[in-house]
């Protein structure tokens, strides 16, 4: 149990995570002590990297040795960057990044470890994706990708889950499990974020995919290519629907009830958003596709057991399995995928 001599610390840590997203915020102040603290330190100072990945206003020869060196970095007192371009939002935590340094120098030294061996692996493969040239071309790619940005949170997070004595020490062994708990996410934002990505110059969709629909990415924004497009979607769900099983196989595993939420809240809203990105053209008109706020309300109610969990996956894909018709070149593989999540629930 860290003492926060001066609360001060505290409440700058918390304000910035409010700052960073106000829903989630409130699922991790609801964690267990033991973990509260350590896991907002390990979702601000990733917020951070993220932060710096991002920033198309920094060029490379600055960005990549930050990227590399930030597991160092959030051991030094007093650091702060202010290089940062206009983006207020994230912005000011870089700005104020010393309090989250504060916070992190006063955790115990095993959750200290956990987050800079995290930070050190992420910061490496952020950089070599962010290298020139370099980008995600065949699904193998995608995977080590998002493995980087995502994968490796999760296998963070279960060794923060077995260290603290909450979950059993095979949470932190089944390494496949933790690392699809990240894929399914970050796969679902890269779906949803297609759009935005495309506007930032980011490509994230794989090349061994939407090559079997267009000449080039940008060719799915064109009115005349819908069809392609709306089946070049139902592929890169069906890719991220793969890993449902897993993502089903690890919830059943996490015994304590605040980490069950905290684990499971994120992954029903991927699966409710997967289900209104389905066949809906908007992911190639609109940006900042977002499930209704009543949804998410209910979503994070309801969350609380495996069996409603389980309930919830089994909804969305009877639901995406209605929607998707012969029309759809996928509509075998969510049918076989549907029916796999009926026999687990
Ligand atoms: C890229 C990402 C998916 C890992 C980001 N990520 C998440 O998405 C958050 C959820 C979140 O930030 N939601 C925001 C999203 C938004 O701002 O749009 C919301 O407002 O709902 O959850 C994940 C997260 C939570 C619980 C278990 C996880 C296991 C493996 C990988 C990630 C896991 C997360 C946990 C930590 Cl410690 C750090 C980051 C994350």
């Amino acid at each position: 149990q860290h003492d926060y001599s001066n609360d001060k610390t505290r409440q700058r840590l918390y304000h910035h995570l409010n700052m960073t997203s106000r829903s989630f915020s409130a699922v991790i102040q609801d964690l267990d002590e033991e973990l509260k603290d350590a896991i907002c330190l390990f979702y601000l100072v990733l917020r951070g990297l993220d932060t710096i990945e991002d920033d198309m206003t920094i060029d490379l020869d600055t960005k990549l040795p930050y990227l590399r060196t930030f597991h160092e970095i959030i051991y030094q007192k007093g650091w702060t960057f202010t290089k940062n371009g206009p983006n207020e939002k994230d912005r000011q935590l870089l700005v104020e990044f010393d309090a989250i340094i504060e916070g992190f120098l006063q955790l115990k030294p095993a959750y200290q470890t956990i987050i800079a061996d995290i930070t050190k692996r992420m910061g490496n493969g952020m950089a070599h994706y962010a290298t020139a040239g370099i980008h995600v071309e065949t699904n193998a790619d995608y995977d080590e990708y998002c493995h980087y940005v995502a994968g490796l949170v999760g296998l963070g997070l279960s060794e923060m889950f077995s260290a603290c004595g909450f979950e059993s020490p095979l949470v932190a062994e089944r390494k496949d499990l933790s690392n699809s708990m990240g894929l399914f996410l970050q796969k679902t934002n890269i779906a949803r974020d297609y759009l935005e990505d495309l506007r930032d110059n980011r490509r994230f969709w794989p090349k061994e995919i939407w090559g079997q629909y267009a000449e080039t990415m940008e060719d799915l924004v064109k009115p005349e290519n819908k069809e392609k497009a709306l089946q070049c979607l139902s592929h890169m769900i069906v890719n991220a629907m793969e890993h449902i099983r897993d993502v089903l196989e690890y919830l059943s595993m996490i015994k304590n009830p605040s980490c069950f939420k905290f684990c499971a809240i994120p992954q029903v809203m991927a699966m409710a958003t997967l289900n209104l990105l389905h066949s809906n053209y908007k992911v190639f008109t609109h940006e900042n596709i977002k499930i209704r706020k009543g949804e998410t309300v209910w979503l994070m109610k309801e969350s609380d057991s495996m069996d409603k969990v389980a309930a919830i996956f089994r909804l969305y894909a009877r639901q995406i399995n209605n929607k998707s018709n012969s029309l759809d070149p996928h509509f075998v593989d969510i049918g076989v995928i549907c029916g796999e999540i009926e026999q687990i629930c």
